[in-house]
């Protein structure tokens, strides 16, 4: 029966939540024929006390081909993420503006959709699958539904209709009504086939500055410093393009207390998941109270809200922000909510970190290596800022309270992150509570 088959299969797929907590039901809520051998599901999986549901492309014809033992659910059952003969429908669909059953495909006023090209699954994602059309166009298919529209759709069609730069220029999406609100299933943008992220490249800097340890070269690692004032001036562009698009608002002395309070409960949260990051818990704590004594208002606007080096591409021309999705793990109400820009800022200069660091965990000369990579991280970061900053970003002299707290509470989260993804980089977050600033 499809149901067990889709219970033992769903389990190792990387996007599945649930790992490692036994499926008491798993039920089919929506069986949508796309075209023949195609068809859209919607699955509910009930684990404890908790239900989730995920989207699939089941194809039905696999044992007719064979074609697809790499995607094999089962019974001539098959992810058709991974069949080109198959997922054209997607973009015909959303070219087409159809309805087919309770699926809405929609494409963007005014873009014309190429309906011929193939696809092909993108390798490198966790939770999501992307399906990479010719080297034109990456339609991402969210697994696990959140009902509501997604925050990205949402911020890039706005951005594209404002004609802002730094965006991927979206096509189209598929929606359905989940639990009575209108919900993205899947967006389409253009593929950018000739960029690089930003975390690659700036690795590779990195990986020159640790070369340098052999050489008499002082001058340390390749130079990022021109990238990261780029994209600080890019970062500021993006907020104000985002100020513009959606409603802006100032936090209020009480709210700002409101927000501090949050910030101390979620550092307890991590706490008590992570016991040895009460170590650091008044370092934290006291930048914390610092915005509070100190910070009488906050301009707050539509962030990022998940701003990292794997977030950012470089194009031959300029650098280009992804996945304005929000931090990953939060309600969609918090990862929509107003809050200052500063965070994403905080959030970047917290990768330049990351960078500099990752590869001194288990590194022979990691006492020799750690200098040269804090001063790395150092001229990156204060490019970064001098870019977000000759931008138009706001960066006023008492806004470096609020920076110094934003980074500590991402690093926070950083924390609760890599103990629960991967425990080897944890001193890295570690390490934010370490250094003075
Ligand atoms: N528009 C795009 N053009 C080219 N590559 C992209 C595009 N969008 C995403 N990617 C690639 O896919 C990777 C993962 O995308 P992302 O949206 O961040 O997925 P996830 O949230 O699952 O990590 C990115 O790091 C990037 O390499
Ligand atoms: O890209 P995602 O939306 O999946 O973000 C999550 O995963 C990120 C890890 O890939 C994580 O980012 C952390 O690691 C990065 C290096 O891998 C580093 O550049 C970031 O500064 C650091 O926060 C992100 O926090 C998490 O939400």
């Amino acid at each position: 029966m499809l149901t067990e088959l889709l219970t033992g299969w769903i389990t190792h797929q990387r996007w599945f939540a649930g790992k490692g907590r036994p499926i008491d039901e798993l039920g089919v809520d929506s069986d949508v024929e796309l075209s023949p051998g195609l068809h859209h599901l919607i699955i509910s999986v009930r684990q404890g006390g908790a239900h989730d549901r995920y989207q699939l492309l089941l194809g039905t014809d696999g044992d007719a081909s064979g074609r697809y033992s790499h995607a094999r659910i089962g019974d001539g059952y098959y992810d058709a993420a991974y069949d080109p003969d198959l997922t054209g429908t997607l973009l015909a669909g959303m070219a087409g503006d159809r309805d087919l059953g309770p699926l809405r495909f929609r494409h963007l006023e005014g873009v014309e959709i190429d309906t011929s090209l193939r696809s092909l699954v993108l390798g490198a994602e966790q939770s999501n699958t992307s399906l990479v059309y010719g080297e034109t166009y990456i339609c991402k298919l969210f697994r696990r539904l959140i009902p509501g529209v997604n925050p990205e759709l949402e911020i890039v069609t706005a951005l594209a209709r404002h004609g802002a730069g730094h965006i991927a220029q979206p096509y189209g999406w598929i929606e359905t009504d989940l639990d009575g609100e209108p919900t993205t299933l899947a967006m389409t943008q253009e593929f950018l086939a000739t960029a690089n992220d930003g975390w690659a490249l700036a690795l590779a800097s990195v990986r020159d500055l640790y070369a340098c340890l052999d050489s008499s070269a002082s001058d340390a690692g390749g130079d990022f410093s021109s990238e990261a004032y780029r994209l600080g001036v890019a970062t500021a562009e993006v907020h104000r393009e985002l100020a513009a698009a959606f409603p802006t608002d100032v936090m209020e002395s009480q709210e700002v207390k409101q927000m501090v309070e949050d910030h101390r409960r979620r550092l307890a949260g991590v706490i008590e998941e992570v016991p040895q990051l009460g170590r650091y818990a008044r370092v934290a704590e006291e930048a914390y109270q610092r915005v509070a004594d100190v910070v009488s208002e906050i301009p707050v606007q539509r962030v990022h809200g998940d701003y990292h080096l794997g977030q950012v591409m470089r194009t031959t021309t300029d650098w280009v922000v992804l996945d304005f999705e929000g931090e990953p793990g939060q309600p969609l109400a918090e990862r929509r909510a107003l809050s200052s820009p500063l965070r994403d800022v905080a959030g970047m200069l917290r990768s330049f970190d990351y960078a500099a660091r990752h590869l001194l965990a288990d590194h022979p000369d990691a006492d020799e290596l750690r200098p040269r990579a804090v001063e790395w991280a150092e001229l990156n970061r204060s490019s970064f800022l001098a870019g977000y900053s000759a931008g138009g970003g706001r960066l006023h002299a008492e806004d470096a309270i609020l920076l110094r707290a934003l980074e500590l509470v991402k690093a926070v989260y950083e924390v609760g992150y890599e103990a629960r993804n991967r425990p080897s980089w944890l001193p890295i977050p570690m390490a934010a509570f370490q250094v003075e600033r």
